[in-house]
């Protein structure tokens, strides 16, 4: 599914934090959004999971306006891992993954056993099956973050939106899900402030600015030391990941 922001825009209180973004995610494509503190990478997002509606432009699925559409057929397209996102009720691990089929089921619908293999599944991949039966008030914020992450893959999107999934997960996960996520089929746009990790596992990288899109295309052709020092004021030299290929950023320490 192709996911379009056409001429994005949003206003508060007179001050656009998102200004007129045009970007295009194609379908299976992983891309990344980064940018420093307070370019408005979340506000962006939101628009996607419809959180915030924008001022001005659209978001598109397959040509589709996404704010126009029914609630439930939007769930269905677009899963989220939100900045937002607690897990504060005394539910279970399984019990909140199952949360992820909510838009496929009518009220009051039982889980079904397909669903329930689909739970276990989600659960074995994010590597979190043995808390299944723990309170999820019990986890630390690295299991959250994977619960929630296996939450939105059973509600099996076409879409899917990450702010910062990469928060609390310690390197090995860290790994993990963004290998997940380059191989899970769907069409992706994720913030992330690793910019070494986004060259890793995105198609593309889209760079916001003060709210503005400042340069997008592959890791290779975008993370240039120029593009690093004008957008995040620091100094770095890019060097290739010997065994991978990958764009590496490698950061001079101020004052060293
Ligand atoms: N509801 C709001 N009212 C006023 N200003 C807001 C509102 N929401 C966000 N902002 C401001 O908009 C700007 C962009 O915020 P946003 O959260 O999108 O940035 P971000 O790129 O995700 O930042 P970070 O890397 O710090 O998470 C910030 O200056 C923020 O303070």
């Amino acid at each position: 599914m192709e996911l379009v922001l056409d001429d994005l825009t949003v206003t508060v209180d007179g001050r656009d934090l998102v200004a007129a973004l045009g970007l295009r995610v194609g379908h299976d494509e992983v891309v990344g959004l980064v940018g420093p503190n307070g370019s408005g990478k979340s506000t962006t997002l939101r628009c996607v999971y419809r959180a915030l509606t924008p001022t001005v432009g659209r978001v598109l699925l397959d040509g589709e306006d996404l704010h126009g559409m029914p609630r439930r057929r939007a769930a269905r397209r677009v899963a989220a891992l939100t900045q937002e996102q607690r897990a504060e009720l005394d539910f279970t691990v399984f019990e909140v993954v199952a949360m992820g089929r909510a838009p496929h089921r009518r009220d009051h619908q039982q889980v079904t056993g397909a669903e329930r293999e689909l739970c276990q599944q989600a659960l074995d991949r994010l590597d979190v099956a043995h808390l299944a039966h723990r309170s999820v008030l019990t986890l630390s914020g690295g299991e959250r973050q994977r619960v929630l992450i296996a939450r939105a893959l059973v509600q099996q999107p076409r879409v899917l939106v990450l702010d910062e999934p990469t928060n609390h997960l310690d390197i090995r996960h860290q790994l993990a899900l963004l290998g997940l996520l380059r191989r899970a089929g769907l069409t992706t746009l994720v913030a992330l402030h690793d910019l070494n990790l986004a060259a890793s596992v995105c198609d593309r990288i889209a760079v916001l600015d003060q709210g503005r899109l400042v340069a997008v295309g592959p890791p290779t052709q975008v993370l240039t030391p120029d593009l690093v020092r004008a957008v995040f004021g620091v100094a770095a030299v890019v060097v290739t990941h010997p065994r991978t290929g990958a764009t590496q950023l490698l950061y001079d320490m101020p004052g060293g």
